[in-house]
């Protein structure tokens, strides 16, 4: 092929070759040239697009594009089908494959060059250059097809080598690295292997954790033990040198320090006389701001602990106590060094512990307090007092809290503090001399193990000078205090240096109390109140339950008596219903028996009249005239007169009718009051009667007694219950015998008239009526 032909082809053909083998999104799908890319097992076979355009290929141009298509799919045909297989046998595969790919690529460029060779050779140049003519004028673009070839084949190339490439990491890969059913089950068993060390891991870490609590609670206590045994108030004396000006005044030192004799000081008198003074620790004039603080940081510790601390600086003016506390920043004090203390032991407990720092700083002068951090908070002056909060503790509320993060925060804190101190006096030293200023740390702390919550305080206070207060009280509280007692060495300060130590022994003295640890007072006061709440309720509802019971009592007992008067209503109601019966039955049956006698005593007359007549008769006769027939008149309660021979008294014979007398009869053994054992109610004796009255109270009728009727009462009312005592105990209804002398005396003697009777009545009360 000549250069004028492939030029020629250059113009003709557009031939591009696009390498997507960056793009991740391509998959298996042909594009319209039908050149396949393939994604497997994350070996990417870069996809070729062979673009050309076909208006420029006869017939033969065409076919061979086919075919390149064609040897093209066959790749990715081999490459899908190496997909399909084992690795193994892919990796083989394509090892073979490797070979003929390469055959193939060579065998394509061999046959594009004859193809479009044996094309260019057949067209008819002048066609040729027409169109060529066309192509430049249609598209100046157009890339020289020999380029594009070389282009292909370069492409073809660093194909091959990228096959190469992957081939050898498929070769890398051996069928170990290919989880098989071994492979499932070793990892089966090392999953369970790892679950049962991840639940042991979990039990040994819960018992470590368990362990680390105890450790830690038993340090705490430890450590707590020793600072009480080291007691709860430690005073530590510091001198501070002789200044400048006073050793340029030639003065001397009262205070001598025995090295063999550690924690004492002596002090010679104005009469030369030694006092000798001990303390916890004595620091000596050139002891530096970091000796004294190694002394003090073990109390610092406590607050983080959950205790209450309180470092207090004692003395006279200018013996150093705002140097001891404060400190300069050349020297910083106990403050500084006791925040850095906190934030470096709050760091190295933080994956125990989370540890919150606030500080406060306040000033107390001619007895009023004096925020100092108000100025950075831009509020409005407050008029601050000390209150005595929960489990007795001191607060001052509204006091500024500022959280402190690291120690430049809480230098720049303090010094504000000291600023805010000076602006108040024109002379800050004078100031610094008459008021105390307190710095308070507050911690808040929680455990991450435990959640157990604590909120402790740290106080650090710069006492006014010890010539300007009257009197310090040092009370029985519940922290572990520190107190520095400051001296001058200087002769002419030493009643001060004395009052200042003789104090200070005092104070050694005092014995405090253990101090308790702080838990977080909020959440207890509120817990406190709950529970104090709970027992106020409990007493409450105790009280209610106790009176709800004795209501109960006192309704129960009502009901009882209403019960019982109910009872003995019903039971007087039936008596008296028994008694009229009774009496009816009485007054009946007595009726019946004097009309039965009149009746009889009526027959007896008439048959007497008769008797009498006939004797009348006889008597007519003279020798019968001696006896004089009597008159006799009876009068019956029917209204038949019965007439009595004179001087016999006339006697209207009428039944005799008795009041039931109801008497109130003692149980046996009963102590139940009745009118008989109780002396209010004892009933008279009724000596005509001779039976027993009693005055009725109906109130202790009704509370104590049973009623009772005597020999009258009812058969039936006595059977029905034993209040009716004397009643007969086996009467039954019809068999009762009527006990009433009248009614005896008629039911059993009927009345016979006898004129041999009638004499008799002469001298005495005449009666039908039965002796
Ligand atoms: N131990 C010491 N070493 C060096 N200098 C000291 C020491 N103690 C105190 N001073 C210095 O003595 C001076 C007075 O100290 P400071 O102001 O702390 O006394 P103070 O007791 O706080 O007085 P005031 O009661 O008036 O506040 C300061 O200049 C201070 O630097």
């Amino acid at each position: 092929m000549d250069d004028q032909t492939l030029e020629t082809l250059s113009h003709n053909c557009n031939y591009i070759v696009t390498d997507h083998s960056d793009d991740p999104s391509s998959n298996c799908e042909a594009d319209s040239c039908g050149a396949p890319s393939l994604l497997y097992n994350s070996v990417l076979v870069p996809k070729i697009d062979v673009n050309i355009d076909t208006k420029f290929l006869d017939s033969t141009s065409y076919q061979t594009l086919e075919t390149v298509t064609r040897v093209t799919e066959q790749i990715g045909g081999y490459i899908a089908s190496m997909a399909e297989r084992d690795v193994l046998d892919g990796n083989q595969e394509m090892c073979n494959n490797e070979e003929q790919i390469e055959d193939l690529g060579n065998k394509v460029q061999d046959t594009i060059l004859e193809q479009i060779g044996e094309n260019t050779a057949s067209t008819d140049e002048s066609d040729v250059l027409d169109r060529n003519q066309e192509m430049c004028s249609d598209d100046e673009q157009t890339l020289p097809i020999l380029e594009k070839v070389e282009e292909l084949g370069n492409k073809v190339q660093s194909l091959k080598k990228e096959h190469a490439v992957l081939c050898n990491e498929v070769k890398g890969i051996t069928s170990d690295s290919f989880p098989g059913s071994e492979v499932f089950r070793a990892l089966e068993n090392l999953s369970s292997e790892h679950e049962n060390l991840k639940n042991k891991y979990h039990e040994e870490s819960e018992l470590l954790k368990k362990k680390y609590l105890e450790e830690c609670s038993e340090r705490k206590r430890l450590y707590n033990e020793v600072i009480e045994l080291k007691g709860n108030i430690r005073v530590f004396c510091r001198c501070r040198p002789l200044n400048q000006d006073e050793i340029a005044n030639g003065s001397s030192s009262v205070v001598d320090f025995d090295s063999s004799q550690e924690n004492e000081l002596q002090i010679t008198c104005s009469d030369s006389s030694k006092k000798q003074f001990k303390f916890d620790h004595v620091f000596r004039p050139e002891d530096n701001q970091e000796a004294v603080f190694v002394q003090t940081s073990p109390i610092v510790t406590s607050v983080l602990d959950g205790y209450n601390v309180c470092i207090f600086a004692y003395g006279q003016t200018g013996t150093g106590k705002t140097f001891t506390m404060e400190g300069t920043p050349e020297n910083r004090g106990v403050n500084y060094r006791t925040l850095e203390d906190l934030f470096r032991i709050s760091n190295e407990r933080s994956s125990v512990m989370k540890c919150e720092l606030f500080v406060s700083m306040l000033e107390v002068y001619n007895e009023k307090i004096r925020d100092l951090l108000i100025e950075n908070s831009n509020q409005p002056a407050k008029k601050l007092e000390i209150k005595q909060g929960a489990e007795g503790t001191q607060e001052v509320p509204g006091l500024v809290e500022a959280r402190v993060y690291g120690t430049n925060e809480v230098w720049e804190l303090l010094k504000s503090g000291s600023r805010a101190r000076a602006v108040g006096s024109t002379n800050a030293n004078e100031l610094s001399s008459r008021s105390h200023c307190l710095l308070r740390v507050t911690v808040k702390g929680e455990s991450l193990i435990n959640g157990q919550r604590t909120r402790s305080h740290l106080w650090l206070v710069d006492l006014a000078g010890s010539e300007r207060v009257g009197r310090i009280e040092v009370e029985g509280g519940d922290c572990k205090t520190l107190m520095f007692v400051q001296i001058s060495p200087n002769t002419t300060d030493l009643g001060e240096t004395l009052c200042s130590l003789n104090f200070a022994s005092r104070v050694r003295g005092i014995e405090h109390g253990p101090a308790r640890k702080q838990a977080d007072l909020t959440d207890l006061f509120k817990y406190k109140q709950m529970a104090e709440k709970a027992k106020h309720d409990d007493k409450e509802m105790k009280k209610l339950q106790d009176s709800i019971q004795s209501l109960q009592l006192r309704l129960a007992a009502r009901e009882h008596i209403c019960r019982s008067l109910q009872e003995k209503v019903r039971d007087l109601e039936n008596q008296l219903a028994e008694e009229r019966k009774t009496r009816l039955k009485q007054e009946t049956r007595a009726l019946a028996a004097v009309s039965v006698q009149s009746h009889q005593a009526q027959k007896a007359i008439a048959e007497k009249k008769a008797t009498i007549s006939s004797f009348k008769n006889e008597a007519a006769s003279p020798k019968n005239h001696q006896f004089l027939a009597p008159t006799i008149s009876f009068t019956a309660s029917q209204g038949q007169d019965f007439r009595l021979p004179p001087p016999a008294t006339t006697q209207v014979l009428q039944p005799k009718r008795r009041a039931s007398i109801a008497t109130f009869r003692p149980e046996p053994n009963s102590n139940v009051p009745t009118p008989l054992n109780n002396s209010n109610a004892r009933p008279r004796t009724d000596r005509v009667l001779g039976r027993q009255s009693f005055v009725w109270d109906p109130q202790r009728v009704w509370r104590t007694s049973r009623v009772e009727t005597t020999v009258e009462a009812t058969p039936t009312a006595a059977s029905r219950s034993r209040k009716f005592m004397g009643s007969p105990p086996t009467a039954q209804p019809g068999s009762w015998k009527p006990k009433h002398p009248t009614v005896i005396a008629l039911q059993r003697k009927p009345l016979i008239w006898s004129p041999l009777k009638l004499r008799g009545m002469k001298s005495s009360r005449r009666s039908l009526l039965p002796s």
